[in-house]
């Protein structure tokens, strides 16, 4: 017979309880991120603000197309109705030019062009390989789990509010217009993880199922996380991939 405790340890968590365990992810939101924490106290100049708008580009590309990837995956109508308009929002559709055009936008803002931000020169190696792998894992995992991973957007409301609240007071060179992207997302964040929020509550039922979901949460936290390391080497620290290396380059 187990005893108390190892039947409180194989419980499922009650719905309620679950969800708590998933908010309480927060404590680890890119948000405690001394990047980020420097962003928001006024500490970035141009070139470091610019640098993070031009990597996190790439995230914005690539999230279309890990929506993409979770629809491929999903045989469930309803659920693709709901979580095409993920794609819309990013891409655009009559109406709306969508976040990634609001992304250039706010690149312009910053003082860069267009066509280095689209090129990807700036993309470091590290932002690459942390989106990458959050793309490979929704083209690979059960829909469901990846549904599970976009949960971090439970958190992204307060994020985009610290730019809007910090930006114009300790960045007054960006233009206004570039804020659209982060009042965008507001509203946008709220609905999406309501529903993912639903089918991951709904769908990881027993005790392990749930901690596999709360380890697919942090490795999501780990892509975002893992994105501002690489940044801060390059643009805090000033120590960009290959910066110690003989130049020039040698060929091997
Ligand atoms: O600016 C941010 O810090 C931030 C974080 C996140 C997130 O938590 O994944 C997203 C976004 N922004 C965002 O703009 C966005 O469209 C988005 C989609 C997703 C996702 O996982 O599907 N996360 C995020």
């Amino acid at each position: 017979m187990e005893t108390i405790t190892e039947q409180s340890l194989t419980q499922p968590w009650s719905r309620e309880e679950f969800e708590a365990q998933l908010r309480a992810k927060s404590r680890r939101y890119h948000i405690h991120h001394p990047y980020h924490r420097a962003m928001y106290a006024g500490e970035l100049n141009r070139e470091q603000i610019q640098g993070w708008v031009a990597n996190r580009y790439y995230y914005q590309i690539q999230i279309p197309i890990k929506d993409a990837a979770i629809m491929a995956n999903c045989a469930d109508r309803e659920v693709r109705l709901h979580w095409v308009q993920r794609i819309l929002d990013h891409d655009g559709h009559e109406g709306d030019a969508g976040g990634i055009e609001a992304w250039l936008q706010l690149a312009e803002a910053v003082g860069l062009k267009r066509e280095e931000v689209i090129d990807q020169r700036h993309v470091l190696p590290g932002v690459r390989f942390a989106v990458d792998a959050y793309v490979n894992f929704a083209r690979r995992a059960p829909w469901q789990e990846s549904t599970c991973s976009s949960l971090t957007e439970l958190f992204a409301p307060e994020i985009h509010q610290s730019r809007l609240d910090s930006w114009p007071d300790h960045y007054p060179w960006i233009k206004d217009s570039g804020l659209s992207y982060f009042r965008k997302r507001l509203s946008e964040a709220r609905r999406d993880v309501e529903h993912g929020l639903r089918i991951t509550l709904d769908h990881f039922r027993t005790r392990e199922a749930q901690e596999r979901a709360l380890d697919i949460l942090q490795f999501k936290l780990d892509v975002l996380w893992s994105m501002l390391d690489a940044m801060t080497m390059a643009y805090l620290h000033n120590t960009p991939p290959f910066h110690s290396c003989p130049d020039p380059v040698q060929s091997p």
